[in-house]
C-alpha cells in the first residue's frame, strides 16, 4: 500500500525554539492515524507542518509520494483538508455558505458554484448533522455545532487526506461517536487517509490503526493501539498513573486515569508506602488497592 504521508527526520522551530525534534513517521493510504500526547508536546505543530502551514527547519515531508514543497496551493487544497483547533469567525456567513466554501478548490475561473457543488454541500451537511442549521449565521452556533459545520466544509473539499486537530473536543458523547463513525466510513468507503490529533485516548484506541505518542516534540512510541497504550508508555508521556485493561468491546486497550485519592488509599493498604512507590509497581494491571 502506498504512503499518504512520510515525515523524515523533521524538526520544527518557532523562532529558534525547536518544538518538534528529529521526528519520522509514515501514514499509509486509507489509514486512521492518531497523534496523542500532553499539552505543548507539539501535536498541532506537527499537524500544521504536514498541512504545509509550517516549514520544517530540518528534514522533509512528502504527501502521496511527492515532496510537500513541490505542491502548489491549488493542488494542495485538492489533496488536503486541514481542520484547525479553532477557526476565527471573520464574518457571520450562514452555515450553508461556510460549507460551500469547501468547494473553492474545485471551482472554475469564474468561481461560481454549480448545482453539483450545492448538492455536495448539502450531502456534507447531512452527514455531519448540521443540515437543519443551514440558514443560521455561523457565529450564532454552539461550539460543537460549529465544529461539525467546519468538518462539513472539509468533507465538501473532497480531500485525499484529512488533517483534524481535536475534532471531538467540543462534542457531546453521541456526536463524538457519530463523528468517529463518519471518519471511519470515509476511510473505508472513499479511502480517505485520516490524521487526527486527539486527547481522547479511548477514542484513539477504538478507532485508530496507529497511534503516535509525542512528548516534548519527540516520539515516545508509535504503533497499533495495543502496543502504544501501555501504562508504562502513558506514564512516560503524561507523568500520571493510569490503568490499562482490555476493552469489553474488543481486543483493544481501555485506559482509566487514576485519581490521587485511589493511589493514597492503595498506599495506605499496602502498609504505608508512598503513593509513588505503590503506583510504580502494579497500577497498570489491576485496580489500586485490589
Ligand atoms: N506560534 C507560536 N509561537 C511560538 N511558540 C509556539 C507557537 N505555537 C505553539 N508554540 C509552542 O510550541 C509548543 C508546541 O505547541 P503545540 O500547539 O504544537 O502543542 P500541542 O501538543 O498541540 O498542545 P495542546 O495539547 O495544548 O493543544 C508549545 O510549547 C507552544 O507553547
Amino acid at each position: 500500500m502506498r504512503d499518504a504521508v512520510v515525515v523524515q527526520d523533521v524538526s520544527v522551530a518557532y523562532d529558534r525554539n525547536e518544538v518538534i525534534r528529529d521526528l519520522s513517521l509514515s501514514v499509509r493510504c486509507g489509514e486512521f492515524y492518531v497523534i496523542a500526547g500532553p499539552n505543548g508536546s507539539g501535536k498541532s505543530t506537527l499537524l500544521k507542518t504536514v498541512a504545509g502551514l509550517l516549514r520544517p527547519s530540518r528534514g522533509s515531508v512528502a504527501l502521496f509520494g511527492r515532496p510537500l514543497a513541490s505542491y502548489g496551493r491549488r493542488r494542495l487544497s485538492h489533496t488536503v483538508a486541514y481542520l484547525p483547533q479553532t477557526i476565527p469567525l471573520d464574518f457571520p456567513f450562514t452555515v450553508a455558505e461556510v460549507v460551500l466554501m469547501g468547494r473553492s478548490p474545485h471551482l472554475g475561473p469564474f468561481r461560481l458554484e454549480g448545482r453539483s457543488d450545492i448538492q455536495k454541500a448539502q450531502e456534507a451537511m447531512e452527514r455531519t448533522h448540521v443540515a437543519h442549521l443551514a440558514r443560521r449565521p455561523i457565529d450564532r452556533l454552539s461550539g460543537g455545532e460549529r465544529q461539525r459545520v467546519f468538518l462539513a466544509q472539509a468533507l465538501c473539499q473532497e480531500p485525499r487526506l484529512l488533517l483534524l486537530d481535536e475534532p471531538t473536543a467540543a462534542l457531546d458523547l453521541a456526536h463524538q461517536l457519530r463523528l468517529m463513525d463518519l471518519l471511519e466510513e470515509l476511510r473505508c468507503d472513499r479511502e480517505i487517509t485520516i490524521v487526527m490529533v486527539s486527547h481522547d485516548i479511548n477514542l484513539a484506541a477504538m478507532y485508530g490503526d496507529t497511534i503516535l505518542l509525542l512528548k516534548d516534540g519527540r516520539s515516545v512510541c508509535q504503533g497499533p493501539p495495543a502496543q502504544v497504550l501501555t501504562f508504562q508508555s502513558l506514564e512516560a508521556a503524561y507523568g500520571c498513573v493510569v490503568l490499562v485493561d482490555e476493552s469489553p468491546l474488543g481486543p483493544f486497550p481501555r485506559v482509566t486515569p487514576v485519581p490521587s485519592r485511589y493511589l493514597e488509599a492503595a498506599a495506605r493498604e499496602s502498609g504505608g508506602q508512598g503513593a509513588g512507590e505503590a503506583d510504580g509497581e502494579g497500577a497498570g494491571q489491576g485496580a489500586p488497592g485490589s
